[in-house]
């Protein structure tokens, strides 16, 4: 049943409750619903996600952050970025962050998982062992304009689960160009056929969670065909404020009570089996916290009580940096008028309206590259590489036919562009998720040291030259002409670039590695390799905190497999 406020609930106990009806809780209450012998409670902060027009169309979900379904979380005041603080947006709706992301779909290198597995000790994590966890999340569906994709995506490499993910489905006049300057260039830049077999770097088209011209998200494809189920409750408006000690085990504190709240009034429900954070890399380890599960002496200073010392709960907090690199060109063949002139919007949104094709139908970069440092770069003098592996990049490159207003900067009133959206995927800089307040309500202070490190800042700056080296090439000099725009237009030396750099950086929202997971008998990390919270019982971290290290991709993808494998998990210790 569906419900939009505590006061509603029928039952008190349910097998599992679900702390965030995100991408990853709605996972598992999809999976964990499966057996008709299990209850679950789901319980969301956020709001429904149906009936708002902007969550459906792909194009403008860049319209989502900042409004009534975001946290609308800020950063604090960034070294790196000049002191600046940085929107934070988060998913305040069912399917969390996936409802209001840009819908890129990665499932990252084979290196990736490797590496996930030799960190954690666990061979469950690697590429081999997490694949059916792919082919369970998602398929490869045709794209909107039912174009022939051959060469565009490999089918083989994809599965048969719930989220659509595609190509785009219109096409747009830089797609050629961006093919044309990768078959010239080679090398750094030389085209991959599809980013989802493994091999993660090269140039080649963007995979997106649409299908049939509409976002699929945990909450369309996971959450909305199952809520019927007698078995599951939806709770949602509620925020849960903490985890209430229920006893005391062998393992340490047992914590199988969620406390939901509202100002000045509480709730309580029981987990019969296991309380599942699924709460967000921001959401899980304040949570953690206000229940007095972290470093104790932070606690204490805070006065909680600590009840389980795990100093690495709120630490590790890692995002991918993002530039936006704007080039002035001559031709017209860019969206730039549809954003300007309202009656292009219109007859756009009409056309996606009456037949989900156009523009609309897509994210707003159909082409990207995902580049390796060249091996003399200064970014990777003196320290070992970052990247997981050679088959991993550091910085990737989204290449965006129009002006795209990400930055500070605003659409000028005038005039075509091309952006290259330029990140850092294998960041070094690390923050921290941390308690501004006892309050459950008040924000935390979220801190992810946006280029913070010498490599980040190096990279960064790899990474614009990257771009401008790839519009200079001769396939963009027929029809677009692209000449650097704004303050890329005097960033001339790599000191200027690292400046502009530092002015314009914001981030990819890719943040991970909050509660993270590590062996079960090592001294760091917030939860073991099967997800369950050390030093403690009958709680399980299920969401982009656990993340041992951050993906260099696209973090959805990794979301939906340690989602699945976690069902899995659960399933298997409850004999389910
Ligand atoms: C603007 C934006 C763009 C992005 N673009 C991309 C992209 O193009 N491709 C990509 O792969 N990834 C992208 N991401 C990242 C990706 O969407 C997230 O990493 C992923 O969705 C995180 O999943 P999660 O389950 O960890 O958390 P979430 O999906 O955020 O779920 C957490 C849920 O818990 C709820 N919650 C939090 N605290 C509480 C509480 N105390 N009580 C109850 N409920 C609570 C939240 O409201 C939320 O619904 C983007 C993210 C954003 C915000």
């Amino acid at each position: 049943a569906f419900f939009t406020s505590p006061s509603q609930l029928s039952k008190k106990q349910y097998d599992f409750v679900i702390v965030g009806g995100g991408t990853a809780g709605s996972v598992l209450a999809n999976r964990l619903t499966e057996n008709s012998k299990v209850s679950v409670l789901v319980i969301e902060a956020g709001v429904n996600h149906q009936g708002n027009l902007n969550l459906e169309v792909p194009f403008l979900g860049v319209t989502l952050s900042g409004t009534q379904v975001d946290w609308n979380f800020t950063t604090t005041p960034q070294n790196g970025l000049n002191g600046r603080v940085l929107p934070y947006a988060r998913g305040f709706v069912l399917g969390g962050s996936g409802s209001i992301n840009l819908l890129t779909f990665n499932r990252g290198s084979d290196d990736v998982w490797n590496r996930w597995a030799s960190l954690t000790k666990d061979q469950g994590w690697s590429w081999n062992s997490v694949k059916k966890y792919y082919l369970k999340s998602s398929s490869l569906v045709p794209p909107a304009d039912g174009h022939d994709f051959t060469g565009q995506a490999n089918p083989a490499v994809h599965g048969n689960g719930p989220v659509e993910v595609s190509v785009p489905g219109f096409s747009l006049p830089i797609d050629d160009l961006v093919v044309s300057t990768s078959n010239q260039l080679g090398g750094r830049f030389s085209f991959n056929v599809d980013f989802n077999s493994g091999k993660f770097v090269g140039v080649g088209f963007m995979q997106s969670s649409i299908g049939g011209g509409e976002r699929s998200s945990a909450a369309t494809a996971y959450l909305e065909p199952v809520e019927s189920r007698r078995n599951l409750d939806i709770l949602i408006n509620a925020q849960v404020t903490k985890l209430i000690q229920s006893g005391t085990s062998k393992s340490g504190p047992i914590f199988q009570v969620a406390e939901i709240g509202q100002p000045g009034k509480r709730w309580q429900v029981m987990a019969l089996k296991e309380v599942i954070l699924s709460a967000g890399v921001i959401g899980t380890p304040q949570l953690l916290l206000l229940s007095g599960i972290g470093p104790s002496a932070a606690l204490t200073s805070l006065q909680i009580t600590p009840l389980v010392d795990l100093p690495d709960v709120g630490t590790n907090l890692a995002d991918h940096p993002l530039v936006p690199n704007y080039f002035q060109v001559s031709s017209n063949g860019t969206w730039d008028d549809v954003l300007r002139n309202g009656d292009n919007f219109g007859a756009t949104l009409g056309l996606w309206q009456a037949s989900r094709q156009g523009l609309f139908v897509n994210s707003p970069g159909n082409t990207l590259a995902y580049t390796r440092l060249p091996a003399n770069s200064p970014a990777l003098a003196g320290i070992s590489d970052p990247a997981a592996g050679s088959r991993s990049a550091h910085t990737e490159l989204i290449f965006v036919d129009g002006f795209a207003p990400f930055g500070s900067v605003p659409q000028p009133a005038t005039g075509n562009f091309v952006t290259v959206l330029t990140a850092v995927v294998s960041p070094t800089s690390r923050g921290s998720v941390t308690l501004a307040s006892t309050d459950p309500f008040a924000k935390p202070l979220i801190n992810p040291s946006i280029l913070s490190t010498n490599f980040d800042i190096q990279a960064m700056v790899q990474a614009i030259k990257d771009a401008q080296t790839f519009l200079n090439a001769t396939p963009w000099q027929k029809d677009f002409k692209p000449v650097p725009f704004g303050d890329l237009a005097n960033a001339r030396t790599d000191t200027d670039k690292a400046s502009f750099a530092r002015q314009n950086s914001v981030t990819v929202n890719h943040p991970a590695g909050t509660a993270r997971m590590s062996p079960a008998n090592s001294n760091w990390g917030v939860v073991d390799s099967q997800l369950k919270l050390k030093g403690a019982q009958g709680v399980r971290i299920v969401d982009a905190s656990v993340f041992p290290v951050i993906p260099e991709c696209h973090i959805q993808g990794p979301v939906y497999i340690v989602a699945e494998r976690a069902a899995d998990l659960i399933k298997s210790a409850y004999g389910l």
